[in-house]
């Protein structure tokens, strides 16, 4: 039965249709190939898959053409212009731009070609810059965002809306989940452009290659962030869309935060850099602190499994295999 926000609060089919056609947007980048990996995993045969070239989801009638041939049943979205605080302080048109021409394209098409469940991933930069810690959902437009990514979060916080505006008007199952910030195969490590974990890991090993003495970290080294492994996230989005139908966008942290001096003294130690950290205050810290408080998707029934220790030696063995050894 819907409740006063078209909420259907039943749950339970996704799991059990296993050879219904999903459509994962983005499924080459971080977030999307990890969901590929758990969903062929867990079984689902029937994934439709489209590279940034093969499809363009910020053409409105190339995304329409699409649905209306696909007929999706189910749709994950994970494609996004995405970056870290350097980018998105450097590109915020296209960091506004392009995400809400691809949100609202993907989106509206779904709803108009019946695609019975829709997951939309926002990010916690959603929050204000100075939330209560650790942030609840309720503290959604209660104050000013973080300037250096104001764009970005300005059109994810769009897209929760816009998921919430088809439940109410049409009672179409939208749902919208809030990653914090993620880790793992398939991420960025451009050296400008990416976040900060994979941009550190490439630095550490690059300077231990070169037997550099020191390396450069961005900022006071003091904003505190929470990591979750990008296979964690992936099994809370198939978590999700099987369990919830809800109103609310839910948060999903990890519950476990680090400043960056102690980030980075992780990823030398897992790189085995031996020289020293050099600290570059003209660079912008960001938000201060931005823990989210997932006690919502806890109280559904799920929690998060990899450590940040084991996650990143994953992810160096990964990068090691799958970045170095293929340039070589
Ligand atoms: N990474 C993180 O720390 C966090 C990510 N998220 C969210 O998770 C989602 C996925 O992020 P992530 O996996 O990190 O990002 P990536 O940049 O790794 O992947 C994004 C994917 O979207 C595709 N894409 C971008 N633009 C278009 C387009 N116009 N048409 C078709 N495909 C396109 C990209 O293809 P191509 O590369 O070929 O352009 C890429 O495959 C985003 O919504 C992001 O906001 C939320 C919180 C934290
Ligand atoms: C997921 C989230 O990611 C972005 O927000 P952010 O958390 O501020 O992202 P970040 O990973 O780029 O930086 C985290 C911290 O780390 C410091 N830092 C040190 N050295 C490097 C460095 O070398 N690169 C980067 N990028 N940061 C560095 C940096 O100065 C900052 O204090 C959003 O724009 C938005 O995309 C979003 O939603």
């Amino acid at each position: 039965m819907a409740d006063a926000t078209g909420s259907e609060m039943k749950s339970g089919s996704f799991m059990s249709e296993k050879s219904a056609k999903i459509f994962v947007a983005g499924h080459r980048g971080l977030v999307g190939s990890a969901i590929v990996r758990k969903l062929q995993e867990s079984g689902f045969a029937n994934l439709v898959l489209r590279t940034h070239s093969e499809l363009d989801l910020t053409s409105q009638s190339d995304v329409e053409s699409f649905f209306a041939t696909e007929k999706p049943v189910y749709v994950i979205l994970a494609a996004a212009k995405v970056g870290g605080i350097h980018a998105n302080n450097t590109y915020p048109a296209d960091f506004i731009g392009v995400n809400l021409q691809i949100q609202t394209n993907v989106i509206h098409s779904a709803y108009t070609h019946g695609v019975k469940k829709l997951l939309f991933l926002g990010s916690s930069c959603i929050y204000p810059k100075f939330a209560p810690q650790p942030i609840p959902e309720s503290a959604l437009l209660t104050g000013p965002l973080e300037p250096t990514n104001e764009w970005y979060a300005i059109a994810k916080i769009a897209g929760v809306k816009m998921c919430q505006a088809y439940r109410l008007q049409y009672k179409w199952d939208a749902i919208s989940g809030m990653p914090t910030n993620l880790y793992g195969p398939n991420d960025n490590f451009h050296p400008e452009n990416s976040h900060v974990l994979p941009a550190l890991m490439r630095r550490f090993h690059e300077a231990k290659a070169n037997d550099s003495e020191e390396v450069v970290v961005w900022g006071s080294g003091s904003p505190l962030r929470e990591f979750l492994h990008v296979d964690d996230l992936a099994d809370a989005c198939v978590f999700l869309m099987d369990q919830y139908s809800g109103f609310e966008h839910v948060n999903v942290g990890s519950g476990v935060e680090v400043t960056i001096k102690e980030l980075a003294e992780l990823v030398k130690e897992v790189v085995g850099f031996k020289g020293k950290l050099v600290w570059d205050c003209t660079k912008p810290d960001g938000t201060p602190r931005k823990l989210m408080d997932s006690s919502k998707l806890a109280s559904l029934g799920w929690t998060p499994k990899i450590s940040i220790k084991d996650g990143l030696r994953q992810t160096y063995d990964w990068y090691l295999e799958n970045v170095v050894q293929k340039k070589q």
